[in-house]
């Protein structure tokens, strides 16, 4: 496998176009599957080395994860108490999800485990899981605060009252999922909404659950039952797609079945308020979430001011919008996105030297960037190993005036397998080379 693309100035994007299923999901649906008494079917399951890495996780944990076909996965739970202690390390990969939900599940068992990523994942902050964790009675070691971390088995949990200092769908799962465990109430409360899939899955596996934007609250001591989770398109790889045909002139796209949830369509607001014209047709439920096709078409985009309320809705899309507000005209600011500066990169350093190198002016801040739109020229950028920052400058790279090498481009596995081939299908001039 080649670790870099070129990428040149591409032609219109036409055509139809499905991307993967939603990684978010896909986790949670092992997870729960693993945990509930009988079968769960899941259909749309995203085959990234992410979602993989917590089906092995689960496997090493003594669950039965078959795979009857592509995108599909039949997990035989073996109940709330039913998991075995592994003989060695969970290497969740590059999956900070993994890890951090992981963490919530572990934290009830009887016995220990020690939870491990890769480059990327062992330098993402952990303590905001460990906190709250602890509080709950668990007993977790880390290496000041990152991975691997070492997870105590045998620990009696409580539930707390948890205000979440971030806005963190993650962190809210983990407590969630350790409230499973715990004796009496947990209650997480929001600073901003974030993405409710565990919410929403724990109470389709039948846990008693209350839940609305910014709030959920469970108590320990139920069961779940085993159920079949049909799987929508990822929005966050739509995303892609959606700046992409935005950008480039006599572009007309559909993307099918798109993932829809509020909690995830940050993106879809912001480019219509940059100018985009972007329809939702067909819209529909799919395995208890709202999906949608959208047709996308060239637009002219003018710079805005991003939201601040929109920044946890669009969370992983600020590359792509970064690449957006890097073809408007005029001035685009984004604000209270300091969280990027944690994810599998630093987003805001790593999107900034990458639209650097091909012309753009980006003025970075603590927490956001000021983009200018205007010419972006060829070069040669690196995605410093995160999947979301290759693709986007791959995207960029369809504006430029010339050729764009993008190196280490491997881990968007991570997301979006057969990306390459999608996007060569409906326009893209994109290849890999021998890095
Ligand atoms: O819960 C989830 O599935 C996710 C939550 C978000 O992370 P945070 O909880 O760190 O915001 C997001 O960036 C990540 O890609 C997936
Ligand atoms: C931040 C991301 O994922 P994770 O936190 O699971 O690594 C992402 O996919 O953009």
């Amino acid at each position: 496998m080649s670790r870099d693309w070129i990428a040149r100035p591409g032609s219109p994007l036409q055509g139809r176009v499905r991307v993967p299923g939603d990684k978010s999901i896909s986790h949670r649906a092992v997870m729960l599957g693993a945990l509930a008494e009988g079968t769960t079917h899941v259909r749309g399951f995203l085959e990234g080395e992410d979602t993989r890495a917590t089906a092995k996780v689960f496997e090493q944990l003594g669950v039965s994860v078959e795979a009857p076909s592509e995108s599909e996965r039949v997990i035989r739970g073996v109940g709330l108490q039913g998991l075995r202690g592994a003989t060695g390390p969970l290497d969740c990969g590059n999956a900070g999800t993994g890890m951090r939900l992981l963490a919530g599940v572990l934290a009830g068992q009887a016995f220990g485990s020690t939870l491990t990523g890769d480059a990327s994942l062992s330098k993402r902050p952990m303590k905001r899981v460990i906190e709250p964790l602890e509080r709950m009675g668990a007993s977790v070691t880390s290496q000041e605060g990152l991975p691997p971390l070492h997870i105590a088995g045998g620990q009696a949990l409580r539930g707390i009252d948890y205000v979440l200092p971030v806005a963190s769908a993650q962190v809210k799962s983990a407590v969630l999922l350790a409230g499973l465990y715990a004796d009496g109430v947990t209650r997480v409360t929001e600073p901003h909404p974030t993405r409710d899939y565990t919410e929403r899955m724990l109470a389709a596996f039948g846990w008693p659950i209350e839940f609305r934007p910014g709030f959920a609250e469970l108590s320990g001591g139920h069961r779940l039952t085993g159920t079949e989770v049909d799987v929508p398109a990822d929005f966050s790889s739509a995303a892609f797609f959606l700046v992409a045909a935005s950008v480039i002139p006599g572009s007309e796209l559909c993307i099918e079945a798109v993932g829809m949830n509020p909690r995830r369509t940050g993106l879809l607001a912001a480019l219509r308020a940059m100018g985009a014209d972007i329809t939702e047709r067909a819209a529909r439920e799919q395995g208890g979430e709202p999906v949608a096709d959208l047709l996308v078409r060239y637009a002219p985009l003018h710079g805005i001011e991003v939201p601040v309320e929109l920044v946890p809705d669009m969370i992983d899309e600020f590359p792509a919008l970064f690449v957006a507000a890097a073809c408007a005209s005029g001035r685009t600011v984004v604000r209270g996105a300091a969280e990027l500066r944690v994810k599998e990169s630093d987003r805001i350093a790593t999107m900034a030297t990458g639209l650097r190198a091909l012309g753009v002016s980006i003025e970075e801040t603590p927490d956001g960037a000021v983009i200018e739109g205007g010419v972006i020229r060829g070069g040669r950028v690196d995605s410093h190993g995160d999947h979301r920052i290759a693709m986007s400058l791959a995207i960029a790279a369809q504006r430029a005036s010339q050729e764009v090498r993008i190196g280490d481009v491997a881990n968007v596995a991570t997301s979006f397998p057969g990306f390459v081939g999608l996007a060569q299908r409906c326009g893209f001039a994109l290849d890999h080379v021998e890095g």
